[in-house]
């Protein structure tokens, strides 16, 4: 298998939708999920380059694995749950500090999952309340109000360019690279995943660029004797 030529993760934390979000844009459905373990990539061609794309695991117990597969980043997808804001704080909190092994100019995403989440009522009004209940009843989708705003996002986003000490002009806009997202419905998907592919493409070629001017060639280098002349060559 060919050497990724970048990479992409997804860190926050659980019950987010991180796998949700990969096997969307990946596998083009919504399947049920069980919680990450570890962490597991998925390969993707862009234009004529290999992107992996890390999934990680939320739960605390994995934490110390983050910065592992931090490591070597183009770009981290921060995901939150824009239902509950406790989950933006803590990309800040406990996932940003596991950002340190990525490249320098290794890119963000703030990504907030599950808009448009429903949740079903009966006529009545009362919130049902599962099968347990026992309630019984016809049922009408009643979209949950948002708990976490667009704003919320950017301001997070400019925070992480102070803390890395990014240039706010060099960098993409925080509209830019701030999302919204269903994964349950594809909302934003495609646009996530590609607008990421887009900018991380120039930075793989840079990188190769920089990495060819630094590579002697050492066919076309005379070696001290060759280069001599006069009676001794
Ligand atoms: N309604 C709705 N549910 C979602 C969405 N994305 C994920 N879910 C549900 O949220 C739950 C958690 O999703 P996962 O993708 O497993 O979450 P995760 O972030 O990978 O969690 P960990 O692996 O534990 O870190 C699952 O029941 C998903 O079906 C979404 O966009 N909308
Ligand atoms: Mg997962």
């Amino acid at each position: 298998m060919r050497k990724p030529d970048g990479k992409i993760v997804l860190l926050g934390d659980m019950n987010v939708g991180k796998t949700s979000l990969l096997q969307r844009y990946m596998e083009r459905r919504f399947p049920d999920t069980v919680s990450t373990v570890g962490g597991a990539f998925y390969l993707k061609q862009w234009r004529s380059f290999n992107i992996s794309i890390w999934d990680t695991a939320g739960r605390e117990q994995f934490h110390g694995l983050g910065s592992l597969y931090c490591r070597g980043a183009a770009a981290i997808i921060l995901t939150y749950d824009v239902n509950h804001p406790q989950s933006l704080f803590e990309l800040e909190d406990r996932f940003l500090g596991l950002t340190e092994t990525a490249n320098n100019d290794c890119l963000f995403a703030i990504v907030g999952n599950k808009v448009g989440l429903t949740s079903e009522r009966d006529t009545e009004g009362g919130e049902k309340e599962g099968p347990a209940s026992g309630k019984v009843g016809s049922c009408v989708s009643t979209k949950v109000p948002k708990q976490v705003q667009p704003e919320d996002a950017v301001a997070l986003y400019k925070k992480i360019l102070k803390y890395k000490m990014l240039d706010e002009r060099e960098m993409p806009a925080a509209e830019q690279m701030c999302f919204e997202t269903s994964a349950k419905t594809g909302y934003n998907v495609d646009l996530l995943f590609e607008t990421l592919f887009d900018l991380v493409v120039p930075m793989i070629m840079r990188q190769r660029a920089e990495e060819s001017d630094q590579t002697v060639d050492i066919a076309s280098c005379k070696t001290p004797k060759q280069a001599r002349s006069g009676c001794c060559a």
